[in-house]
């Protein structure tokens, strides 16, 4: 009997907007897809034009079992949130607001897993009409979430705790009452968008995780980066090993 090999579920994974050696590119950093991989999921990065509507992602996403919103030094541009923009807020991508914004009402229409990563999970706060604070570490009473200095490997090591919410999707994939957690980020949720559920919160009562309220299937947004060495942190662990489940229900 011949055994039919696990077919492996393709990952949209949205890029980001940067200049490589002088020429627009479309990138998306090695440690999302490696990660992906090692858990039995096949990326596909997906390039960003600003002329996209919800229309074209739904049809780009039939060819896909999940999608995948990563981090990036760049921020949700603050007029998605009808705010201006602070000083501090020197780094935008257009591109990419407008594909991530049109991506997330198309995934969540077709009922395929979402996670959503540090600008993803900004991105999607944003997209449930939330707001953001564009520099936490100027707000009284929030701690600087942004990176330890040094080399990549430091900049990585977790910095703070993370309080779980019980009863909840990451509660439902890590039954801890909570973990310490990597943090590379500027800015953060301020309002929360209107069907979001908090999943986690900062000890200084930031929030770090959601989930859509009445979402068909796995849907996570996650401030900090579990896609670095997620063997090796139980909390990462499982979040991908939840993503991953669902991402093959989803074929
Ligand atoms: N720019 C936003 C989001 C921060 C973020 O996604 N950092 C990840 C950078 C490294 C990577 O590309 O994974 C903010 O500052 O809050």
């Amino acid at each position: 009997m011949q055994i039919r090999p696990q077919i492996r579920p393709l990952v949209a994974v949205i890029a980001c907007r940067r200049d490589v050696e002088g020429h627009p590119a479309h990138i998306v950093t090695d440690k999302y897809l490696t990660a992906l991989r090692a858990y039995g999921l096949d990326p596909v990065v997906l390039p960003v034009w600003e002329d996209v509507d919800v229309e074209r992602a739904k049809r780009l996403l039939s060819h896909f079992d999940g999608l995948m919103l990563t981090g990036s030094p760049t921020n949700v541009h603050p007029s998605r949130y009808r705010e201006e923009c602070a000083p501090e807020n020197e780094r935008a991508d257009t591109d990419r607001d407008a594909v991530a914004l049109a991506l997330i009402p198309a995934v969540l229409e077709r009922g395929l897993p979402l996670l959503a990563i540090c600008r993803g999970f900004q991105e999607l706060n944003v997209a449930f009409g939330g707001s953001l604070y564009q520099a936490v570490q100027n707000q009284p009473g929030k701690f600087d979430h942004r990176e330890p200095k040094g080399k990549t490997q430091q900049q990585y090591v977790p910095t703070h705790e993370l309080a779980i919410k019980p009863g909840g999707v990451l509660a439902g994939l890590y039954p801890e009452h909570g973990a310490r957690v990597n943090s590379l980020h500027q800015q953060g949720i301020d309002r929360l968008g209107n069907g979001l559920t908090v999943e986690g919160v900062a000890p200084d009562s930031l929030i770090e995780a959601v989930s859509v309220s009445d979402a068909k299937t796995f849907t996570l947004g996650v401030q900090w980066h579990p896609e670095w060495q997620p063997t090796e942190h139980p909390l990462y662990d499982a979040i991908f090993k939840g993503f991953a489940e669902a991402c093959l229900s989803a074929r």
